[in-house]
This record gives structure tokens, sequence and C-alpha cells, in this order.
């Protein structure tokens, strides 16, 4: 897993404090990354205490986590309602998010915009005034070419992102490829988000803006939770 950000301490005080708001009966998402991981953990704790609940894994990854802490958990397509998602992000600013930074953002949205209450984990480092990380975005893979072209044209700097130890491209879960999209300060998320999701060959990109309901940001000293009005 690839890990960004600032130190373990902050990942794992958000991560913990976000799985204090698991309750007994839920239904609860489970996001990807190493600040999630921190959730997973510690709601794999709760349930070896008797906590009654069924995880619903984003990625690969956390189905591999939660199993390893022993969380019960049901597929994607068996689910009709999620309580509680609980998720990390690459960025953070006012409640809109870039995400994706595993590849792992087009189950993420799946679930986190399910979900009745989604939160989000991050360290403070994550937090910015303006979003301006790169924008993941999913491509099926006979369209990344064509995609790049159609992100130039949309004012963005597209990079097809590698992997660190394999020869060629990152695939995701879904068999997909994944453009690291440049686009400097977004302004305008909202409508940067709509002119990614109506270009062709694009599976899913990594610009969440509506969905987070709160922010629990972890600190070297506690944690910072921000809810939106
Ligand atoms: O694809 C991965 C996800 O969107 C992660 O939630 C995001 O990259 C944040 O990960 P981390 O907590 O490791 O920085």
């Amino acid at each position: 897993m690839k890990t960004t950000g600032g130190s373990d301490g902050a990942k794992r005080r958000a991560g913990e404090s976000a799985a204090a708001l698991v309750e007994p009966g839920m239904t609860v998402g489970l996001g990807t990354g190493s600040t999630a991981a921190h959730a997973i953990r510690r709601l794999g704790e709760r349930v070896a205490d008797g906590l009654d609940i069924e995880g619903v894994p984003t990625s690969f990854d956390s189905r591999q986590r939660a199993r390893d802490a022993g969380i019960p958990l049901r597929a994607l397509e068996d689910v009709d309602t999620i309580d509680l998602a609980i998720d990390g992000a690459d960025q953070v600013a006012d409640f809109a998010l870039v995400k994706g930074g595993g590849a792992a953002h087009a189950r993420e949205k799946l679930v986190d915009t399910a979900a009745e209450r989604f939160v989000v984990v991050v360290d403070s480092s994550k937090q910015a005034d303006v979003l301006s990380h790169p924008v993941p975005v999913e491509v099926l893979p006979v369209a990344h070419s064509v995609v790049a072209g159609t992100v130039r044209d949309a004012g963005g700097e597209p990079s097809l992102r590698r992997a660190d130890r394999k020869d060629g491209p990152v695939v995701t879960d879904n068999g997909n490829l994944v453009l690291d999209c440049e686009f400097g300060d977004i302004a305008e998320p909202t409508a940067l988000a709509r002119t990614l999701s109506e270009m062709p060959g694009v599976v899913e990109h990594g610009l969440f803006v509506g969905s987070a309901d709160e922010v629990h940001v972890g600190t070297d000293s506690g944690v910072r939770v921000l809810e939106r009005e």
C-alpha cells in the first residue's frame, strides 16, 4: 500500500475516531488506504469484543484487511443500505475531496455515496483551501489515449499511472487503467467533476463532491471533527 501524507499517529487517531461512531447492527463501508486501515483495525478489535456489524469493502486491499481483522463481510452487490462509510482522501477542501491515490476510487464512490453517513478520515497534511491534487481518472484500457486527449482539451495534463513493482501500468481492481490528471487549482470542483464524468471511456474519477458529511482530521495531539451543515 502506498503511504502519503502526515504521521501514522495522526492517521491512527482519525481512523479510530471514526470507528468509534459505529453502532451495533450497522452495515459499514470500509474504505481503502493507510488511514482507513486504522479504522478497519479498530473495528476488528470492537468486533472481537462483541460488536455485531457487517462490513462492505471498497477494494481487494480493504477486503483482505477486514478479513484479517475478523470483520464479517458482505459484497457490495448484496447490500441495499449502508449505514456509515469510513474512507480516506488524498486532499480535502471544504468537504470536496480528491481520492484514488490507491486506484480504488470507483468502488469507493459507490460505497461512500450510497452510505447514509460518509465520514472522511485524514491527517492534517491533507487539508487545503482549494483542491489542487492531481485527479485520478479510471479509464477503460482501450480508451487511455483518447481520454488523455480529451483531458488535455479540458485544460488538464494527464499521465498514465505506472506500477512500482511491475513493468507497465497500474491495473485497477476492475481491470482498468488510471490517468492522473493535473489541473492546477480546481476552483470549481463540481463543474470539473461533471466534465470528467461526461468523457467517453471514463469509468470513474476521484473528485468526490457533495457526499462527505464529516471529516475527522487527525493531528499530532488529537482529532478535529468538521461537520457539514
Ligand atoms: O484509492 C485510494 C483511496 O482513495 C484512499 O482512500 C486515498 O488515496 C487516501 O489514502 P491514504 O489514507 O493512504 O493517504
